[in-house]
């Protein structure tokens, strides 16, 4: 009996304790003199993500409107204090001129799949990030581009077979796998089959789950710490295999493609990646001068980069056509219109659509634009502080290790920046000459911002002109209206399914 007695009294004190250090935790930026919002013990900010009430962006955007003349508001992501950035000036330094605070996205593990660029660390990310760019100049856009437009011609194929409650989403997903699988796999002809294995799995790894979620709420350090693997073995069992099978066929055939697996062919052939104590690219990329490193072109890395592609690509790019396809939906005089410059453009130049001509698409491409401000693939976005940081014009000092969250989506629903932002209008890129890198984030900005985006905008012109083209599309009556965002996943997808009519054009 008096053990029992000392148990509970053991196990009464140890949750008082814990509350109580919660209770205390949750001070931690009012005790700085810094707005905070109604955080939880334990919980911090998170409830309402956790009931799947909001998305984090959308309860990022709460707070910023609760407090619209902070710059910083102190935010809990769970117990862990963080600061959301509610002004741009301020932005603008953790994204671009303080970047050297700001370099990475947190700590990963060392394993294969978190080699890619979206993951690594510091010198690592500098040295890939210098050697991949090159890959996404004009140049190599042009070169790629019949390759993606072939792609997007078997794609329309695809959809002449299903033309009613179409899951665009789902259909732009099977497009942009073989895209990347394609590009980054050497994979050709696989993602836009029935039951296609290839994308089976790509559609695993980010798809809305509870799992997948847990994932990222955990971070790659606690999955470790309690004995979970951080990433899906399934997943590297599979793409693994066919990175390496790609680039050896490349190097015994001397198959020589405009694609990504070529690039990263040519990278192996001269061996290492040699980065110089002063690289003049750190001028671009921001970063303090390091010291020399050599990186080794292997197998593993490479794969790293193929998955890497894989995660950060085509996930995005499908989720934002399937909106932009909602948006063309909704607005049927928008969708007339940007047809009617898709087809003139192609007669100006003999039915010609190239990278050129798409370029030409100035209509298309305010509405891809004005997309991306109302349903970015990320509707918040983070950063970890990599050197201390005193917050100018606040008492906030950030601690290397903690993070700050750029709230997306509250940037691009606020009516100072944007009238009428809850409105879905293309002509306000027109008269745009506010240059403000940081007023418009669907890729993110500065030395860590997307760095396929110009091949991602390809892309979607490209998919997008040719659905103009080939058919009339509109909401099926089983859509629910209006969509809600899915809280319980990395990306803006519809917790309901969006689905579409495909009225067959004469083209
Ligand atoms: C519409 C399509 C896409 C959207 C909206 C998008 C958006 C983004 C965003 C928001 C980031 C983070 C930027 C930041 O933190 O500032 C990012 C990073 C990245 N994206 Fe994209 N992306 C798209 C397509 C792609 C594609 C097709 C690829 C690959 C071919 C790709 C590869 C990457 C990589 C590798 C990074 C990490 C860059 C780094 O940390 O240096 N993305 N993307």
């Amino acid at each position: 009996m008096e053990l029992f007695t000392v148990l509970v009294a053991g196990f009464v004190c140890t949750v008082v304790l814990a509350f109580l250090f919660a209770l205390k935790r949750n001070q931690y930026w009012a005790d700085r003199g810094i707005h905070q919002y109604k955080p939880l013990p334990f919980l911090g900010d998170m409830l309402p993500v956790l009931l799947r009430q909001k998305t984090l962006g959308e309860h990022l955007m709460e707070m910023c409107r609760a407090y619209p003349d902070e710059k910083v508001i102190g935010f809990y992501f769970f117990m862990k204090p963080s600061l959301v950035i509610n002004d741009l000036e301020l932005l603008e330094k953790v994204l671009i001129k303080d970047f050297s605070h700001f370099a990475d996205r947190g700590p990963q593990p060392k394993d294969v799949v978190h080699m890619n660029l979206f993951s690594t660390t510091g010198n690592l990310w500098r040295a890939i990030r210098n050697r991949f760019s090159p890959m996404f100049t004009t140049g190599k856009l042009r070169f790629m581009f019949p390759q993606i437009s072939g792609l997007g011609e078997d794609f329309m194929n695809l959809l002449r077979t299903k033309r009613e409650k179409v899951d665009m989403v789902d259909y732009f997903g099977k497009f942009a796998t073989e895209v990347i699988g394609v590009t980054a796999f050497g994979l050709e002809g696989r993602a836009m089959e029935e039951n296609s294995e290839f994308r089976v799995k790509a559609k695993k790894i980010f798809e809305p789950s509870f799992s997948n979620y847990v994932r990222f709420v955990l971070g790659p350090s606690l999955m470790n710490l309690l004995g979970l693997p951080p990433t899906n073995s399934e997943l590297l069992n599979y793409f693994g295999p066919a990175v390496k099978n790609a680039l050896k066929y490349r190097r015994e055939n001397g198959v020589v493609r405009h694609d990504f697996i070529q690039h990263m062919v040519t990278l192996q052939q001269k061996g290492t990646i040699e980065v110089d104590k002063d690289d003049v690219s750190d001028e671009i990329l921001m970063m303090d001068h390091v010291p020399e490193m050599k990186v080794e072109m292997s197998d593993n890395l490479m794969i790293g980069q193929s998955m890497g592609f894989m995660v950060a690509g085509f996930d995005a790019t499908a989720l934002t056509m399937g909106w932009l396809c909602y948006e063309l939906a909704m607005h049927p005089e928008i969708q007339s219109q940007a047809r009617q410059e898709v087809k003139e453009v192609l007669e100006k130049h003999g039915n010609r659509l190239d990278y050129d001509t798409v370029r030409e698409m100035k209509f298309l491409s305010t509405c891809l634009k004005e997309n991306g401000r109302l349903h970015s693939a990320l509707d918040v976005n983070f950063r970890m502080v990599t050197k201390p940081y005193k917050v100018p014009d606040t008492s906030a000092v950030l601690e290397r290790g903690s993070f700050v969250y750029i709230p997306n989506l509250s940037i691009h629903m606020d009516p100072k920046y944007y009238p009428e932002p809850e409105k879905f209008l293309p002509d306000r890129w027109i008269a745009e000459n506010d240059k403000s890198s940081c007023k418009y984030l669907p890729f993110g900005t500065g030395p860590r911002m997307c760095i396929a985006m110009r091949f991602a905008n390809m892309e979607m012109m490209c998919a997008i002109a040719k659905l103009l083209l080939k058919f009339e599309v509109s909401i099926h009556p089983s859509t629910k209206l209006p969509p809600q965002i899915e809280a319980y996943s990395f990306f803006t997808y519809p917790r309901d399914k969006l689905y579409f009519n495909l009225k067959k054009l004469n083209a």
